[in-house]
């Protein structure tokens, strides 16, 4: 099995009994010139890998925080195209994993997407509308790159599923944690953690936690539960307030030490 950068980086915070954080990002939200500046902030605050997502007309799985960022960036005229220049320009040391809807990618055209990829230390992709039967759309063009197509599993996975997509899983499993959009939440099903334990069961990659996990409780909570956790909403809230220390007291939250 082919090993990736992504899971090395959660492994390695895994490997001193703690949860992996990896914040979520809207590239291009407060203008482009501070992406950069915004992924040296969270990688100085403890983050282990950060997605970036990119903005998108019709975000189908984004909620209200997310899509008003990406109406935002897309004011900014920000795309797929200029993100990837602009993460070029500097180098950064832990993977970057972009999280954007198929047809941005399409439209950039696979072989040269998966080239600045590599040129701009992405080392992982999440596409949300890319169903498992479709993967092949990519893999070929991943094939021997250090690039993991990470899937999201969601409640209503059946068993057989959720098996077949462990078993191609790369990266990490994405494990969404609640039915619907992103966004903030009050609680979660009860059986989440028996659910989170069966993914750890049959993925042969760390499994992180995401979707309403936005105060630093939650993130206490569920870095108990899964190999890490995303936060996405509560991020780019923070961020659009410049709101640093709220960004830092999330990641120091996942900071506690879990039994492995
Ligand atoms: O915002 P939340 O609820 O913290 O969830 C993370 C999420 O925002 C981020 O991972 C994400 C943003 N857009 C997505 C679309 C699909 C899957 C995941 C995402």
């Amino acid at each position: 099995m082919k090993k990736f950068s992504l899971t090395a980086a959660i492994q390695k915070r895994n490997s001193i009994n703690q949860s992996a954080f990896i914040p979520y990002m809207m590239a291009g939200d407060g203008g482009l010139e501070v992406l950069n500046k915004r992924i040296s902030f969270l990688e100085k605050s403890g983050a282990d890998a950060i997605e970036i997502g990119i903005p998108f007309s019709d975000p189908v799985a984004d909620g209200e925080v997310i899509q008003d960022a990406g109406s935002r960036a897309l004011a900014h005229g920000v795309t797929l195209r200029k993100v990837m220049r602009e993460l070029q320009k500097e180098k950064h040391s832990i993977p970057l994993v972009i999280m954007s809807y198929l047809n941005p990618i399409l439209s950039f055209g696979i072989p040269e997407f998966v080239k600045s990829c590599e040129q701009a230390a992405v080392r992982g992709l999440i596409i949300p509308d890319l169903p498992y039967e479709e993967r092949e759309l990519l893999t070929n063009a991943l094939m021997d790159k250090d690039i993991a197509l990470v899937p999201l599993i969601s409640l209503t996975s059946s068993k057989e599923r959720i098996e077949k997509i462990a078993q191609a899983a790369e990266g990490f499993i994405y494990a969404v944690t609640v039915n619907g959009i992103t966004g903030i939440r009050n609680g979660f099903d009860e059986e989440l953690g028996d659910h989170l334990n069966e993914l750890k069961q049959v993925s042969k990659v760390p499994v992180l936690a995401g979707f309403g996990i936005s105060t630093p409780e939650q993130v206490r909570d569920f870095s108990l539960l899964a190999d890490g956790v995303i936060v996405g909403s509560a991020i780019v809230s923070a961020f659009h307030e410049e709101n640093y220390e709220k960004i830092q007291s999330l990641i120091e939250a996942d900071r506690v030490i879990v039994k492995s």
